[in-house]
């Protein structure tokens, strides 16, 4: 359990965390998503006593991160995966780590099991691909079995293997009844990993629910309706009080009005339907739209590109655009 009682902390007159206040229970994995700057970082430094709060305070497990005896035991952290010594193996690094707190080879083997380093475990860290380095500072986060982890960007510079890899992980870690603490840029990600989700913005907490509730205030409430009638349904829809936009000739996207409503309506004026469809919206939407005011680094043309697309279901590409615009 991590607990943050209104974690304020500035940097000059740069004020990096503003009363931040959340819970991060276990047996759960909870997302820590926000915009570039937002805070993320700075939060998980000051959890693991890396940085001083300027005010407010934040438990790890009811004490203090250097309260700890056993701190790797306690809380296993990957903050900078490049924070290696670069001469060093992968073994020597993890047994080095594992030395201070009595944890020998067979666990350090263990880790490199379980991440998947066998094959490069004796070769220097400063050859290893972004992708390996994530996974050895995973193994070091893992190193001393504890109940409470802490991972900042974990799926940072990983193949599509290696990020289903670290869902599954995550998700089997919680299982087992640990806090799992991840952080990311990206909604989409998140939403498949983590149970729960705190957003961050500039520096304040802007969302803390979990990804159930997002989802549900992610579905919009627009239906497209295709019809060779559009002009006669489109009268017909309006009169209702109903905001109807024509996106094609024989294509309408309809707010305001279920798709049964408007599939009844239909029916009774005898307009012919080839199409009748809730549009879903997705948690990128839903993300974007908690943020926008947050962005501290924004690509406005792209932003301005998404404007208009609040309810519309977002395709690959556009999402990964989406992604883009909230790094
Ligand atoms: N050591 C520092 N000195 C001055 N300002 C800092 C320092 N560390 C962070 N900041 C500022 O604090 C704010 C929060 O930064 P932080 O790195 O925690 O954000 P983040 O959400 O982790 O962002 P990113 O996703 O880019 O890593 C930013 O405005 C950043 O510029």
């Amino acid at each position: 359990m991590i607990h943050a009682d209104n974690l304020t902390k500035r940097y000059g007159e740069r004020t990096a965390l503003d009363h931040v206040s959340f819970d991060v229970k276990p047996g759960l994995v909870t997302g820590f998503l926000g915009p570039n700057g937002a805070g993320k970082s700075t939060t998980m430094r000051l959890i693991v006593g890396l940085d001083r709060a300027t005010s407010g305070d934040v438990t790890v497990n009811g004490k203090h991160y250097s309260e700890h005896r056993a701190p790797l035991r306690e809380v296993g952290v990957l903050l900078d995966a490049k924070a290696v010594h670069r001469g060093r193996s992968a073994y020597d690094h993890l047994l080095a780590m594992g030395a201070t707190h009595g944890i020998g080879k067979k666990r350090v083997q263990e880790v490199i099991a379980l991440t998947g380093l066998e094959t490069v475990a004796k070769k220097r860290v400063g050859g290893f691909s972004l992708g390996m380095g994530q996974r050895l500072g995973i193994a070091a986060a893992l190193l001393g079995d504890p109940a409470t982890l802490i991972l900042d960007e974990p799926v940072n510079g990983l193949d599509p293997e290696g990020v289903v890899w670290v869902r599954n992980l995550a998700r089997h870690l919680a299982k087992e009844g640990r806090t799992v603490f991840l952080s990311s840029h990206l909604m989409s990600e998140m939403a498949q990993t983590a149970d729960h989700i705190i957003v961050l913005g500039r520096g304040r907490v802007i969302a803390d629910e979990s990804v159930e509730t997002i989802l549900a205030r992610a579905q919009g409430d627009g239906v497209r309706v295709r019809t060779p009638q559009a002009g006669q349904l489109t009268g017909l829809l309006t009169s209702a009080g109903v905001t109807v936009t024509g996106t094609a000739a024989d294509l309408l996207e309809v707010h305001g009005m279920p798709s049964s409503r408007i599939g009844e309506l239909a029916a009774g004026a005898g307009v012919v339907l080839h199409e009748l469809t809730p549009l879903a919206g997705s948690l990128e939407d839903a993300y974007m739209s908690l943020t926008q005011d947050e962005v501290e680094y924004r690509d406005t043309s792209a932003a301005a590109a998404f404007a208009g697309g609040a309810t519309a279901p977002v395709a690959p590409e556009s999402a990964r655009q989406t992604e883009e615009v909230a790094r």
